[in-house]
């Protein structure tokens, strides 16, 4: 006699998988957004007169809503009132009209004295740079709260299943982002700089990514339908999920003592890495003499290693253990890496020499940024309590976002300070700003320490396998 199960839709991998690639996507789409004017910093300095301040003030503002109205909070609570189909939806509905922002912005129409433009403009920050804050702002809101969105999603249709590896696959989805848009971003852009359409060489790279966050949204729709299906077929209380965000639960969070130590490492570590990505092309075009399209082209190394590498990570973690070493092993390569372009004398070798050097330097930073997000994310809850997880995660993401708005500012009134007589579109001097880098990666490395130490004495488990046998 055969037996008939009825399956749940989690219960098929294709389904549970189609699930996944949806929202990876959206995310996939919302990473090339974050930086996709990171590759054209020196054309944006030409083009729309963005000096370095005026560009860190931008690549800061992406983070402004998130911090000083504490977005990220209310979208955790937006997340348990209204759940992830109505959350998701409105995620990728705030990066594309960001996008649409940003996009109107950087247009000939715009900077020529269109709609908006006196209202905006001042002598010390261009109305282009104005308006692409704003909608860099609005569009942040949507790309962090996306971020706890599908994190929320993947625990709905995977808990039980391939929790760690869907959550890992997400990420490399998103690096693979990062990649992409460091070589889309200069070709488009030179080829309309070619034809002389200098305000289409930056703006027609964001209608590009614009269009995919169209196509975000889209998914996120489509996502909503099996999202719908899957309650309608469980049941939402069926599905276990966080516990519902409650104020007094911060209060629990912010108390304890090795939240703090984690969330003082993910600040520092994720400053010297998603800040310095916004630099990366035009340092590396200043410090070893390459046009802007090949620089983006050797640091899209770098994320490119990070995604092949994370998951595997990930699989050692599992197994094998050792979090807290895998933290500080991570802040010393990044150091190692920020330090070599800091200090190394890249003019005084051969070019071929140079590119090798400096290729090195960022598969170190790439085998880094997988080495702390496969240890940092998983350690989280073996340090906090199981029911306030969904707070402390939100609160690590605020006080991260603190240091993602602060470091871009910083690192760019530092380029213009030391950089005082360089005309726009000539090499910087970026030895200062590197220094900065190198240092968030010294503080990393001794919390790190902190850590394996508190760990040690508390016992939380952060150097165990996460399977048990
Ligand atoms: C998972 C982690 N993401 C984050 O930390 C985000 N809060 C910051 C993303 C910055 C770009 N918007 C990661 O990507 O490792």
């Amino acid at each position: 006699m055969t037996q008939t199960t009825v399956q749940s839709l989690r219960d098929k991998p294709a389904v549970r998988w189609t699930a996944l690639i949806l929202v990876a996507l959206t995310m996939f789409f919302g990473y090339m957004f974050v930086d996709v004017l990171s590759p054209l910093k020196t054309q944006l300095e030409e083009t729309v007169k963005w000096d370095s301040t005026i560009f860190g003030t931008y690549g800061s503002s992406e983070f402004f809503i998130n911090v000083f109205c504490g977005f990220l909070i209310f979208a955790g609570i937006i997340l348990d009132k209204m759940g992830v189909r109505f959350t998701a939806i409105l995620s990728g509905s705030l990066m594309l009209l960001g996008a649409i922002i940003k996009i109107y912005a950087l247009s000939e129409y715009f900077n020529m004295g269109g709609i908006g433009f006196d209202l905006l403009n001042s002598a010390s920050f261009p109305a282009s740079a104005k308006l692409s804050c704003i909608g860099f702002a609005l569009f942040g809101c949507g790309c962090e709260m996306g971020g706890v969105t599908v994190s929320r999603a993947i625990v709905k249709w995977f808990q039980g299943k391939e929790m760690a590896l869907a959550m890992g696959i997400e990420m490399a989805i998103a690096r693979l982002g990062v990649f992409a848009v460091f070589w889309t971003s200069p070709m488009i852009s030179k080829h309309f700089a070619q034809k002389g359409e200098m305000f289409l060489s930056v703006q027609a790279p964001v209608i590009f990514v614009g269009i995919l966050l169209a196509v975000g949204l889209i998914l996120y729709i489509i996502y909503g339908f099996m999202d719908k299906a899957l309650e309608k077929e469980q049941g939402a209380e069926e599905i276990e999920e966080e516990e519902p965000f409650k104020f007094s639960d911060l209060g629990k969070v912010f108390g304890s003592g090795m939240f703090w130590i984690v969330a003082l490492l993910c600040v520092l570590y994720y400053s010297a890495i998603f800040p310095f990505q916004k630099y990366a092309t035009e340092m590396l075009s200043s410090n070893i003499g390459l046009e802007t399209e090949t620089a983006a082209k050797i640091f899209s190394m770098f994320p490119l290693g990070a995604m092949f590498i994370t998951p595997l990570l990930g699989a050692f973690l599992d197994y094998k253990g050792k979090g807290a070493t895998m933290l500080i092993i991570g802040a010393v390569l990044m150091f190692a890496c920020h330090a070599t372009f800091a200090f190394f004398p890249f003019n005084e070798v051969s070019h071929m020499a140079a590119v090798t050097i400096a290729i090195t330097a960022i598969v170190v930073l790439g085998i880094s940024f997988s080495l702390v997000p496969a240890a940092l994310w998983p350690s989280v809850p073996k340090i906090i309590d199981n029911k306030v997880l969904g707070s402390a995660y939100s609160a690590i993401f605020f006080i991260q976002n603190i240091g993602l708005m602060s470091v871009p500012i910083i690192i760019g009134r530092i380029l213009d300070v030391t950089n005082p007589n360089v005309a726009p579109g000539e090499p910087k001097n970026y030895t200062t700003a590197m220094i900065v880098f190198a240092m968030f990666g010294v503080a990393a490395f001794f919390l790190g320490f902190v850590l394996k130490i508190a760990d040690k004495k508390k016992g939380f488990g952060l150097e165990l396998p996460n399977k048990t046998k």
